[in-house]
């Protein structure tokens, strides 16, 4: 069982795919996995996006730097939304981030992480990268090395990741297991070439699953084949 894991989440995980907002069905959905997890004494830290909200493409018209920080503090509105009901649930969480100053949001402190780790503290990264041109791919990518993860944990709407997008191809073939490199050069877009390349970098393995699979989580975290996992090397799989 994995016992040190960062889980990155699209911000559509707590509206449904392709809405906005929050939608209480989602949202109760994602308490009752994380709740499964915590209760294994797990280190989990979450890195969560604002699809649900903002993407900075959404603005057209503004410049990059700006409609980013928008997108970047849709992740803050989202993190802070999950504070308070993984609090309501029983599960302890902080906030922390880089990029805003606020009463519930501590400054991320690499000495303080394992300090709420060992409390018993759900850690939820906000603000991705805290940098405009980039996705909280990235962010989930520099959070899992910074946090010291044993496995980074995609968790979205499809079953792994596939020669092409599954969305769009119906004979798109998943693969089992990846390497990093094969992942960039084949331009499989289901996370950005920065987050495979970071990764690769402090060889930090990457789980692509369904996050919308009934116990998936779970089951990713005692290491059962679930979704599609990135490594250094085909040898490398265990
Ligand atoms: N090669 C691929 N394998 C799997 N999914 C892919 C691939 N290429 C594109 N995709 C698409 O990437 C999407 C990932 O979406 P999502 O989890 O919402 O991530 P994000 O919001 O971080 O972009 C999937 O819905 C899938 O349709
Ligand atoms: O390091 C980052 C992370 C995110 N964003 C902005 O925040 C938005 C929301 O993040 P993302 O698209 O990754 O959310 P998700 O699709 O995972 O919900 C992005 O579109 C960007 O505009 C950014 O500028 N820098």
């Amino acid at each position: 069982m994995y016992k040190r894991v960062l889980l990155k989440l699209s911000g559509e995980v707590l509206s449904g795919e392709s809405q906005k907002g929050f939608s209480e069905e989602h949202v109760r959905y994602l308490i009752d996995e994380v709740k499964k997890v915590s209760e294994y004494g797990v280190k989990l830290g979450i890195v969560i996006g604002a699809g649900n909200l903002f993407r900075g493409r959404d603005f057209e018209g503004l410049r990059p730097t700006i409609s980013d920080q928008i997108g970047m503090l849709g992740t803050v509105i989202n993190a802070l939304y999950l504070k308070d009901r993984f609090e309501d649930a029983g599960i302890k969480t902080v906030v922390v981030s880089q990029i805003v100053t606020l009463p519930s949001v501590k400054l991320i402190n690499y000495d303080d992480i394992d300090l709420y780790f060992d409390a018993g503290y759900v850690v939820i990264f906000a603000g991705g990268t805290s940098n405009p041109f980039f996705t909280t791919d990235t962010g989930a990518a520099l959070r899992a090395v910074e946090m010291k993860a044993e496995l980074l944990i995609k968790g979205t709407k499809v079953s792994g990741i596939y020669d092409k997008d599954p969305k769009i191809h119906n004979d798109a073939v998943k693969y089992n297991v990846i390497t990093y490199d094969e992942a960039i050069s084949k331009n499989l877009k289901i996370m950005d070439t920065e987050a495979f390349s970071i990764c690769k970098r402090y060889n930090m393995k990457i789980l692509v699953m369904n996050f919308f699979e009934n116990d998936n989580l779970l089951r990713a975290i005692k290491g059962e084949n679930v979704g599609t996992l990135v490594v250094p090397t085909l040898s490398s799989t265990m």
